[in-house]
């Protein structure tokens, strides 16, 4: 069956215009690239430790997440609605309690900005104790899963704990940052979501790792997969991949400490494969450009983007993804740009992003508000004086970009 897809497949990351040109001077460039590999890799050294306990921790979470958005296609579960009128799952709760307790294990004392709190578990009457019961049997479970004999059988009091671990107020200092699903509009309608976890000292973003447990390890699938541009289901694309024997072809988690480069590597802990490092485009073709922006008109002005895309002389429809996926298809290159413009007076929040940023940043791209000033992350929960929206592409291109917003923005009504 998978043959019925015939996909152009493109060298995996990085590279998808052309081969990289053979260079006459291939010895400096040799060394440079050398010098440069070790500078990452003494990067990567300083926060060595917060990398593999960010990585375990979202590994955890993604396998928990994997079975609850199977629940809900199976209509075993529900979500539910906030104060805020945004949907929460089991797995939001959940995954941030998992996620905590792994950091916690390593640093007591530590804080974090975390998209959830148990406000609704404990003060929600019967029906929150409910969730509550089921939430801690999955965080157990999961626990039992990934550390055998040394899980611990933790009790409501100390889940409920560990998620309100989440309510840190930012600013200085150092802090974690979770998303335990980005995009749960996404997630419930068992397409694109996100675990996206960073840690932050100071405002500079030190460590970022994202579980994408739906995204396909070649950009071209998660084309095929929106149902906004084929009209193929991901459960269908998934179905008809999984009859074969493809090993890694779904599932990834993207990594990046700062200054040591942005990895790519399977999501599933029995798929060995080393880390692939990622890099956004290296040219830019408006022919072959494509752009990402959130699926929902309501998150982000489609019209507005699809003029900053005509002025960048981009022809493709825009490749419409739920959740910092986007982010991790800027980094590998399936895409060229990421934008996304809230209606004026929406906050963004810090969750939404940090852990995308630095994946992007450190895969060669530059990400900025839509005047071209970096992100404030040390002014506490949300992105305190943004400019009108977001955007992410290659650095290269970052000053087209930014002219290709001013020209549609004097046009525009927004
Ligand atoms: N009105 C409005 N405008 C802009 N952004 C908003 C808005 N409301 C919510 N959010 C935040 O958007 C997050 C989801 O972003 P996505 O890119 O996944 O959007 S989309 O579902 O693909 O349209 C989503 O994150 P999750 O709640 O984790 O899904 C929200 O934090
Ligand atoms: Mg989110």
């Amino acid at each position: 069956m998978a043959s019925v897809i015939r996909l152009n497949v493109a060298p995996i990351v990085g590279a998808r215009r052309g081969a990289p040109q053979k260079s006459r001077n291939a010895a400096p460039i040799r060394a440079a690239a050398a010098a440069k590999k070790s500078d990452a890799a003494a990067a990567s050294g300083q926060y060595a430790r917060e990398l593999e306990v960010a990585t375990d921790a979202v590994r955890m979470a993604s396998t928990l997440c994997q079975e609850v958005q199977a629940q809900l296609m199976r209509q075993d579960e529900q979500a539910e609605t906030k104060d805020d009128r945004s949907l929460v799952t089991l797995a939001d709760y959940a995954a941030q309690a998992i996620i905590s307790w792994r950091i916690q294990q390593e640093w007591s004392d530590f804080t974090m900005v975390g998209e959830e709190d148990a406000e609704a578990l404990t003060e929600g009457g019967e029906g929150g104790a409910l969730t509550l019961s089921k939430i801690v049997k999955l965080v157990n479970k999961t626990l039992k899963l990934h550390k055998g004999m040394d899980a611990p059988e933790l009790t409501s009091t100390e889940v409920v704990d560990l998620i309100n671990k989440g309510g840190g107020a930012g600013g200085k200092g150092r802090h974690w940052v979770l998303d335990p699903v980005d995009g749960t509009l996404g997630f419930v309608r068992g397409d694109q979501y996100a675990i996206a976890l960073a840690m932050m000292e100071d405002g500079d973003l030190k460590v970022g790792v994202m579980g994408c447990p739906n995204m396909p390890k070649i950009g071209e699938v998660l084309e095929y997969d929106s149902s906004y541009t084929y009209g193929f289901s991901p459960r269908l694309v998934s179905k008809m991949l999984a009859g074969e024997s493809l090993g890694w072809y779904k599932g990834c988690i993207f990594t990046a400490v700062k200054g040591g480069g942005a990895y790519m590597l399977p999501c599933d802990p029995a798929i060995k494969a080393d880390p692939l490092p990622v890099a956004v485009s290296k040219e830019f073709d408006p022919q072959a450009a494509k752009f990402c922006e959130p699926v929902m008109k309501a998150n982000s002005s489609q019209g507005f983007t699809a003029s900053v895309a005509d002025n960048l002389g981009i022809e493709s429809k825009p490749l419409r993804v739920y959740s910092q996926v986007k982010y991790g298809s800027v980094a590998r290159a399936d895409a060229d740009v990421f934008m996304k413009f809230p209606k004026a007076g929406y906050k963004e929040k810090i969750w939404d992003h940090a852990a995308g940023v630095i994946i992007v940043e450190e895969a060669g791209g530059k990400v900025t508000d839509a005047g071209g000033a970096p992100l404030d992350w040390a002014g506490g929960r949300y992105l305190e004086s943004l400019d009108r929206g977001i955007v992410a592409t290659s650095t290269a291109l970052h000053q087209r970009l930014m002219d290709a917003v001013s020209k549609s923005w004097s046009s525009s009504q927004l």
